[in-house]
């Protein structure tokens, strides 16, 4: 593992601290993370129900997450391929919790999937996988 919860959890706060509004990280283990969300009104879309792209948005910084446990603290790892399946509706008002693994980190390409869950409900609410593109050294910092 390149990097402990606590470090990564301040740089999150000191590089990215708009990512608040995306998610908050709970969990680090050396290929994984787990990311949580309050959600709110500013969450939902008519019907209330909590809305694609907030999921979208908790599932990236996720995989970043699990991706940065394995390559370190680099800022300019790119998402450059993302899918996900909504598979049910979430809770309105119910935290929603993204669990993502890395199922390949190479040189210049690492891959993950994640899966998303409404609190209190045991099957997932959407599932993604992703591609982060990570740069040659010179750019790394
Ligand atoms: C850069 C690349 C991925 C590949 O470039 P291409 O031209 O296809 O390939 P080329 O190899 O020619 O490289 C050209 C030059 O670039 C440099 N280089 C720099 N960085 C990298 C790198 N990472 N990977 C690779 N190269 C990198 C590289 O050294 C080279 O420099 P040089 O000519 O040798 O001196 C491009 O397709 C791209 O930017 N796509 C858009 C990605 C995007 O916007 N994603 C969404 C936002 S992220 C998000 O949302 C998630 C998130 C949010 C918030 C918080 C957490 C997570």
């Amino acid at each position: 593992m390149k990097v402990t919860f606590e470090e990564l959890n301040r740089f999150l706060q000191d590089q990215f601290p708009q990512g608040a509004a995306y998610g908050s990280l709970q969990k680090l283990g050396d290929g994984w993370a787990e990311m949580t969300l309050d959600v709110d009104d500013g969450h939902l879309r008519p019907g209330g129900t909590v809305s694609g792209p907030v999921m979208m948005g908790l599932a990236d910084v996720t995989v970043y997450a699990a991706l940065l446990s394995k390559i370190g603290l680099v800022p300019l790892a790119v998402t450059t391929n993302l899918n996900i399946n909504f598979l049910r509706k979430p809770q309105a008002h119910t935290p929603i919790r993204a669990k993502a693994t890395m199922l390949k980190v190479g040189r210049t390409m690492g891959v993950g999937e994640v899966f998303v869950y409404s609190e209190g409900v045991d099957e997932p609410v959407a599932h993604s996988t992703m591609t982060y593109s990570i740069p040659p050294e010179k750019y790394q910092n």
